[in-house]
């Protein structure tokens, strides 16, 4: 996938103003990896992803995915949302069900439940198949969300926040099934994420976006071995200087934004 020249700008005051969210952003992402997006408050990123996912129109500049400019939502890319966004009426197999109907995929009757079954699996939903949303933890509604992205095998996967509302204890079990998901599944992630932790244990390069109109600060490599819920990994030197390091880029970001944001002199 690659992003390039990018410029994002909402209009505002009924079309008589022009909000500039995000400014030539320029960015490759190769198939299979898994990008973490950190910036301060506002800076774009969820516009950053909603252009991925073809929800949001560039005002310049374009996305490719898979050589092809995106003009639209398509079965190659799905979301997870930060309030899951599941449907209360429907089951958990149901709403699972859902991500195969939304991306269309014509799969017999058999072939679409042995996939549900497989996902229902992989993401530790045994026996609670016929559950409404309402009778699940907010991780377990989140990990409904995830197999429903991930059950029509999108290419690329968007995720805005998704362990945002859970608690810290679930969070961390959340990162480490995800990590074990994807090492079997194998999507391009873009997760956005206030977490620089949870941006360093599961990313292979972790984009630093500039405080508003966002653009990319920088790209931090992050070659630190897998999986990374690991206490060895997370307790490295090598982790502590990463961590250190995009907080020092994050904090030049979020200082500049109170400054332009602080009250006239
Ligand atoms: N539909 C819209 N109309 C006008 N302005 C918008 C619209 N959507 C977002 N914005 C503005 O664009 C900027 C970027 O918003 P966006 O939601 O992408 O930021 P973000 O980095 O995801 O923020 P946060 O971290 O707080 O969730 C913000 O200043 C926001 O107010």
């Amino acid at each position: 996938m690659s992003i390039s020249g990018m410029t994002v700008a909402y209009e505002t005051d009924g079309g008589a103003g022009r909000f500039v969210a995000l400014r030539d952003v320029d960015l490759e992402i190769r198939a299979g990896e898994f990008i973490a997006v950190v910036g301060p408050s506002g800076c774009g990123k969820t516009t950053l992803i909603s252009t991925i996912a073809g929800i949001v129109k560039p005002c310049q500049g374009e996305v490719r995915v898979g050589g092809k400019p995106v003009v639209g939502p398509g079965p190659d890319r799905a979301m997870v949302f930060q309030n899951y966004a599941l449907m209360p009426w429907r089951t958990v197999v149901a709403n699972i069900r859902f991500g195969l109907e939304f991306q269309g995929r014509k799969l017999s009757k058999s072939e679409a439940d042995a996939r549900i079954e497989r996902f229902i699996d992989l993401v530790g939903l045994r026996g609670f198949e016929k559950r409404y949303p309402y009778q699940l933890s907010g991780g377990m509604q989140q990990r409904v969300g995830i197999a429903r992205a991930l059950v029509g095998e999108p290419a690329i996967l968007l995720a805005d926040e998704p362990f945002g509302a859970v608690d810290a204890m679930t969070r961390e079990a959340m990162q480490g099934e995800l990590e074990r998901i994807l090492a079997a599944t194998g999507q391009t992630v873009v997760l956005i994420t206030h977490s620089i932790d949870e941006a360093i244990t599961l990313a292979d390069r972790v984009v630093v976006v500039s405080h508003r109109p966002g653009t990319v600060l920088e790209v931090v490599d992050v070659p630190l071995p897998r999986p990374r819920m690991d206490d060895a990994v997370r307790g490295s030197a090598e982790y502590a200087r990463l961590r250190e390091y995009t907080w020092n880029l994050l904090k030049g970001e979020a200082l500049g934004a109170h400054e332009q944001s602080g009250p006239a002199a």
